[in-house]
């Protein structure tokens, strides 16, 4: 399951105090923005820090309303969240007096229409699905970080979400693991068919994830380029996909287009 997204001529702008005089001002985070995402697709999103990549998934999320401009999800436009949507963070949000299985029963008990036994067995398939079927009845302080971030992506998927939205999932992870879970979640993905929306600051997981990568550039907020990446992910199991020439060439390409771009903050500083 899986749904389409068009932004188009989306523009964000806050409403920020001012250092000196305190005085409140506009600030334009997102301006003139447009991004379509077919269904079933994985786009991840880079820019320069601040340029307004979290402010994207509030959006397509909608838990944030846009100032200008339109969001639609299969054409109807995104008036609020919904369970067709499932957002991932940085930090486990795990609830700590609750097991792994049971994590997952509570957001599918707030969905509703699943029997007891019936959730049971949902969040059974789904920890297997992330590899923690052992797991299932440890509490988040007896799981490591990668499996709490795997419980999290489990509780997401277990709605079955047509489109599954990751602020930095793994920024918080060690090198190996976060290597680790980005094969496994291609492989979740390509099993799910969900539609993934992808935030990182890391160029080689945006190349490693995205079927395109979309680099934003900062203030106000837009896309600068999209781009398309070949790799045949296939070969992922026996091949070091990341040594390979094409990989080089599309992070090269990426690292030029956020190298072109100043810090966001330290504009801001200069209009100050
Ligand atoms: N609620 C808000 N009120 C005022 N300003 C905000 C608000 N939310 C975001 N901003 C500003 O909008 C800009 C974009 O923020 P956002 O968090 O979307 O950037 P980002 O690209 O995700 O940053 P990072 O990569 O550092 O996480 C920033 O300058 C931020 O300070």
């Amino acid at each position: 399951m899986s749904s389409r997204i068009e932004l188009r001529n989306v523009g964000q702008t806050f409403w920020v105090r001012g250092d000196e005089d305190k005085k409140l001002r506009e600030f334009v985070a997102l301006d003139g923005l447009d991004l379509d995402i077919a269904a079933g697709e994985f786009l991840t999103l880079v820019g320069p820090s601040g340029c307004g990549k979290s402010t994207v998934l509030d959006l397509i999320s909608g838990l944030a309303a846009p100032t200008s401009g339109s969001l639609t999800i299969d054409g109807a436009p995104i008036t609020g969240p919904g369970l067709d949507r499932s957002v991932v963070f940085q930090q486990y949000t795990l609830l700590p007096w609750r097991t792994a299985a049971s994590n997952i029963e509570f957001a599918l008990e707030a969905k509703g229409g699943l029997s007891r036994s019936e959730r049971a067995a949902v969040a059974r398939e789904y920890l297997d699905l992330v590899g923690l079927g052992e797991f299932a009845n440890r509490y988040p302080h007896e799981l490591s970080g990668g499996m709490k971030q795997r419980v999290a992506i489990a509780r997401s998927l277990s709605y079955q979400p047509q489109v599954l939205l990751m602020d930095e999932p793994f920024g918080a992870l060690d090198a190996q693991t976060r290597e680790r879970l980005q094969e496994e979640l291609i492989r979740i993905w390509e099993h799910t068919g969900t539609t993934v929306v992808f935030i990182t600051h890391d160029i080689e997981e945006a190349v490693f994830l995205g079927q395109r990568v979309a680099v934003m550039s900062g203030r106000p907020g837009r896309i600068k380029e999209i781009v398309t990446v070949s790799l045949d992910r296939s070969a992922a199991a026996e091949t070091d996909l990341r040594a390979t020439p094409e990989f080089a060439h599309h992070r090269h390409h990426i690292w030029s287009l956020l190298r072109q771009q100043q810090p966001v903050a330290r504009q801001e500083l200069a209009h100050v």
